[in-house]
């Protein structure tokens, strides 16, 4: 009697757990399957985007031949340095239409080499031919072509940022920047490319592929401004439009050699520029120009702090551009570092900013050596605990639907590993890392548990800018120059290995400065010779040594800050530094 009980508890248990394999084995195929058709539908997605703008390509392409445009006549009009470029427009010298043909062919050229435009905006000719067809020449830009990263929005376009998803939702609306710019006369003409997601210093994604750096196609160059830095710096573009919210906009003219303003985040309208971080007001994003050359970056700020802007959004501080502080002769006290306190920068990095030291000495302004305070604590328990806030939710949900791009892989795991696992693991990383500051970084990443915890992260941001303010106040400075990034532009895939050298631009997120990225030399030989004596221990420094091996000739900009509305003073420090080193003759 018993037996026949135990055999029927037996059959019962083998008939149940047969059950649940054959219901769990069937729920696995059918993910499996739905995983299948979904990710297959994603690349019919892409494939269909793509299609959508070889064709724009190519009916760029058949319009410019038709145009009949002198090939050498155009490339001279891309030659010109902006304040020509603008005068010639003004006086009747160069139609828009010509300027515009003169930037299409060569932005077509460009991308074919480095895959930084995404689309072209084909109303650009109409723009240009209604500009052309008005005696007045209204307008700051008048006729100038400008490009646009891609989370521009546009009335017609879609915002991907990188992400499948997001293809062929078209807005109803330009950006105000967007309608500030057309004010002002300039004519966006090509979208420029992006990583997925905006959150990384690499420029590649499933839809548009991957940007290469102008100077080395195997290094990137920088994100997630990167296909506006790339474009610029070719050639193809002479003043472009970007983000910034950890350096996108500075750390990709660093890596390109061009001219980039992260302005105050209150300083420009931010209506209708896409990004994930939306809502996320602690270490707000900003927006800002990018230039060929520093008349380029001046102009472009001047042309969009306008009324037309406080009119589109009032929620902006009616702060036009005050030429008297770019003008004025005012003598300043600036302070210097070449070493954060987290990790030393490179020699390049280094000799760029003592160049700058020089200049300014040279032009009569003071500059005193200057130690940001705790560097290390404010990339952990301030910026990356603000930024990915939510434990990285959002990021993670946009990307989990879509085809993860390579670049963000490293944050998809971050955010799937649980926080108590990454807690156990957190000796091992130690060990493997010899950084603390690193783990530090890894368990911020996690985000805050709680509203409690995040309004009483936005208290600690907030007394970390006092420490800050105070030490420059009781300073005197006016502004401060230090690296841009801890290293040169990287290999592609590399970004996530070096990731803490992007500190230097990260501080000036935090503390809602205005910051300029302006190229000063390239690397020499000397400079990679003195690598020898670069710090070898942790994880980072490392592979900052083994990246910045064979990287001659690479461009490397220098970072001009001064306090929140103070971009006016920005452009001036960057003035200062280029007419110093001329009056040296070292530009
Ligand atoms: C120690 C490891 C840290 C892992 C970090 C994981 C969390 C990732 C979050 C932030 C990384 C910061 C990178 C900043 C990139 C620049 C972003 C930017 O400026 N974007 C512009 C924009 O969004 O408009």
């Amino acid at each position: 009697m018993r037996s026949e009980v135990l055999q029927m508890i037996e059959e019962s248990f083998f008939t149940i757990a047969k059950a649940a394999a054959i219901i769990l084995a069937g729920i696995a195929v059918g993910q499996i399957i739905q995983h299948y058709f979904w990710r297959r539908h994603l690349w019919q997605k892409v494939r269909q985007r793509q299609k959508e703008c070889q064709k724009a390509f190519r009916k760029l392409d058949d319009d410019l031949n038709s145009l009949n445009f002198d090939e050498e006549a155009l490339q001279a009009i891309c030659n010109l340095p902006t304040s020509e470029l603008q005068e010639g427009l003004q006086s009747g010298k160069y139609s828009a239409l010509e300027v515009l043909a003169a930037y299409q062919t060569k932005a077509l050229q460009v991308n074919k080499r480095l895959n930084c435009v995404t689309e072209p905006i084909l109303e650009a000719k109409a723009n240009a031919k209604s500009l052309d067809e008005h005696a007045e020449k209204e307008g700051l830009l008048y006729g100038i072509p400008v490009s646009l990263k891609e989370n521009y929005q546009l009335k017609g376009y879609d915002c991907t940022m990188g992400l499948v998803n997001y293809t062929g939702k078209l807005f109803k609306d330009d950006a105000v920047l967007v309608k500030v710019l057309r004010k002002q006369g300039a004519i966006p003409f090509v979208r420029t490319n992006i990583p997925q997601i905006m959150m990384t210093y690499e420029c590649s994604n499933p839809i548009y592929g991957r940007t290469d750096n102008p100077y080395d196609a195997t290094r990137t160059p920088g994100g997630s401004t990167g296909g506006e830095a790339a474009l610029i710096t070719a050639g193809g573009s002479i003043i472009g439009f970007g983000s910034d919210i950890g350096g996108s906009i500075r750390v990709p003219s660093h890596f390109c050699g061009c001219y980039g303003l992260k302005t105050t985040p209150e300083r420009l309208s931010q209506k209708g520029i896409s990004s994930l971080s939306k809502g996320q007001f602690i270490v707000s994003g900003s927006v800002g120009p990018m230039a060929r050359d520093l008349d380029g970056l001046v102009l472009a700020t001047k042309a969009i702090l306008c009324d037309y802007m406080y009119a589109l959004d009032r929620s902006i501080p009616p702060l036009s551009f005050r030429d008297e502080i770019f003008q004025s002769k005012r003598p300043l006290k600036i302070g210097y570092y070449v070493n954060d306190g987290y990790l030393q920068s490179v020699p390049a990095c280094q000799r760029a900013v003592m160049m700058a030291k020089t200049a300014l000495e040279a032009q009569g302004h003071t500059v005193i050596s200057f130690d940001p305070p705790d560097v290390p604590r404010m990339w952990t328990e301030l910026y990356l605990k603000t930024v990915a806030g939510d434990g990285g939710r959002k990021f993670y949900e946009a990307i989990q639907k879509d085809i993860p791009d390579r670049c963000v892989w490293n944050l998809l795991f971050i955010t799937r590993v649980p926080r108590w696992l990454l807690w156990c693991m957190k000796t091992i990383i130690r060990l493997v890392t010899q950084d603390p500051v690193h783990t530090e970084g890894l368990m911020s990443s996690k985000g805050c548990r709680s509203v409690c915890e995040w309004w009483q992260q936005a208290e600690v941001v907030e007394a970390y800018k006092d420490k800050f303010m105070k030490k420059w106040d009781d300073l005197g400075l006016d502004g401060v120059i230090c690296p841009v990034f801890a290293c040169v532009a990287v290999p592609h895939g590399y970004v996530t290995e070096i990731i803490g050298a992007g500190t230097y631009s990260m501080l000036y997120n935090v503390l809602n400065y205005p910051a300029g990225s302006l190229p000063l030399t390239k690397v020499t030989s000397e400079d990679v010779q003195q690598l020898e004596n670069y710090p070898n221990r942790r994880y980072f420094e490392k592979n900052i040594k083994k990246a910045s091996e064979g990287s001659i000739g690479l461009p490397v900009n220098v970072q001009c800050v001064c306090l929140p509305f103070q971009e006016e003073l920005v452009l001036r420090v960057m003035k200062e530094i280029e007419t110093g080193l001329k009056s040296m003759g070292d530009h």
